[in-house]
């Protein structure tokens, strides 16, 4: 069988840098034929690295260059889902569309992939020639992949989601905001810091009046985020959810297949932190029944997630093994916390903390990519 042709478009943003990157950690070019496309750029050089020669970038609108492919990965964002798709799926490309943005996710015939713990989902889809492969939000792809053995062994009757999300999920320049923010703080106390002496109160004061000032780094996020948190992520819904806190529910059922009876209840408060690149998240599960926290945590150790870090709760293992700092640019995703909660025997909390480009953006697109090719070869 001939190299599968796959279309790269997104690929210098954000997300798609990290899912580049991986894919050469991984050798995922090799027996691809990669063409890069761009919505700015086109007739300029693609990237060229070991194996893969330089080429031009195809400009990403151009629906018959786009038909070429077999597979198309775009990471390019959801207007450009909305501007493309349809009009190459109007034109008779049955092809493999694998996609980060949310746009198509709710969508029937479209799937949310999270192999490792929706693998069957994927490959039903498969067998009945579905195309459309959509990366699932963040925060929900890394909650199922702390906690997803949970739902698989059915024991949970629902879950309150509080997270602590990282500046990425905004994009790359409301991370820049949050570092510009964390030195204007610094610089504005630089004096009183150097003297051990003087007093809090007035460091205090400085900070928040910096904060406040009309002149503080605010233009992405809209408030200041350095030293303060936003609770609220993505639009504003009619039943007073943000968006991001209805994807937690409608994408977790959606990725575990779960039919309507089977629904379960997932909400919570999605919070923006400044944290770089890891989302964190504040767990109660109401379980179906007393299941004892020992079972619990062999069930989620022999669940076969070879990304789980499953970590004791003790303090000394919770600071070194349960933060962003520990789990930046890995793909570990690390549980812990675990332990039943004072509301009784059937309420378990947990903490989870990963990092919202590899889990929760790029490696489900790749690995889906994998999956096509070895059901190709
Ligand atoms: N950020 C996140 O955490 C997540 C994002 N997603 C989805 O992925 C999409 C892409 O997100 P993200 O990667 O953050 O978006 P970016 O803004 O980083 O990149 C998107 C596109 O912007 C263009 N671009 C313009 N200027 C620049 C520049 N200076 N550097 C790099 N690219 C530039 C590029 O297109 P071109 O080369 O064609 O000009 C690029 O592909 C989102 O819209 C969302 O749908 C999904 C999950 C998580
Ligand atoms: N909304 C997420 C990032 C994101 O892009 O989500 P989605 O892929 O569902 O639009 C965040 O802000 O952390």
């Amino acid at each position: 069988m001939s190299d599968l042709t796959v279309g790269l478009v997104g690929w210098r943003g954000m997300v798609g840098s990290v899912l580049l990157q991986r894919m050469m950690e991984e050798k995922d070019f090799d027996g691809i034929t990669p063409v890069f496309f761009s919505t700015s750029n086109a007739g300029g050089d693609a990237p060229s690295f070991d194996g893969i020669k330089t080429s031009q970038l195809q400009d990403a609108h151009d629906i018959d260059a786009l038909t070429a492919c077999d597979v198309i990965i775009t990471c390019q964002g959801g207007d450009y889902t909305s501007k493309v798709h349809q009009p190459l799926r109007d034109s008779g490309w049955a092809g493999y569309w694998i996609d980060a943005a949310s746009t198509l996710r709710m969508e029937d015939d479209s799937i949310i992939i999270l192999d490792p713990v929706n693998r069957v989902v994927i490959d039903n889809a498969l067998a009945e020639g579905k195309k459309d492969f959509i990366g699932g939000n963040c925060t929900v792809s890394l909650m199922l992949m702390a906690i997803g053995e949970l739902f698989n062994k059915g024991w949970v009757e629902w879950v309150s989601a509080m997270t602590y999300q990282a500046a990425s999920g905004s994009g790359a320049n409301n991370m820049r905001e949050l570092i510009e923010g964390m030195g204007v703080l610094r610089d504005a106390v630089k004096d009183e810091l150097a003297n051990p002496a003087s007093a809090i109160l007035e460091i205090d004061k400085k900070i928040a009046q910096t904060q406040r000032s009309d002149d503080f780094p605010k233009q992405y996020f809209g408030v200041p985020l350095a030293g303060s948190l936003i609770p609220y992520i993505d639009s504003q819904l009619e039943n007073k959810q943000s968006r991001e806190e209805w994807k937690g529910g409608v994408e977790t059922n959606k990725i575990l297949g779960n039919s309507e009876a089977d629904k379960i209840a997932i909400d919570g408060m999605c919070v923006r932190v400044g944290a770089m690149r890891c989302h964190a998240q504040g767990l109660t599960i109401k379980l179906k029944k007393d299941i004892p926290l020992k079972e619990i945590e062999a069930a989620l150790k022999n669940s076969g997630n070879q990304w789980l870090d499953v970590v004791e709760d003790n303090k000394e293992a919770t600071m070194n093994r349960l933060t962003p700092v520990a789990v930046t640019g890995t793909l570990t995703v690390a549980l812990g916390r675990l332990r039943k909660l004072n509301m009784g025997p059937e309420y378990l909390g947990a903490f989870t903390v990963g990092d919202q480009l590899l889990w929760g953006a790029a490696e489900p697109l790749r690995r889906m990519l994998n999956i096509i090719r070895e059901q190709n070869s």
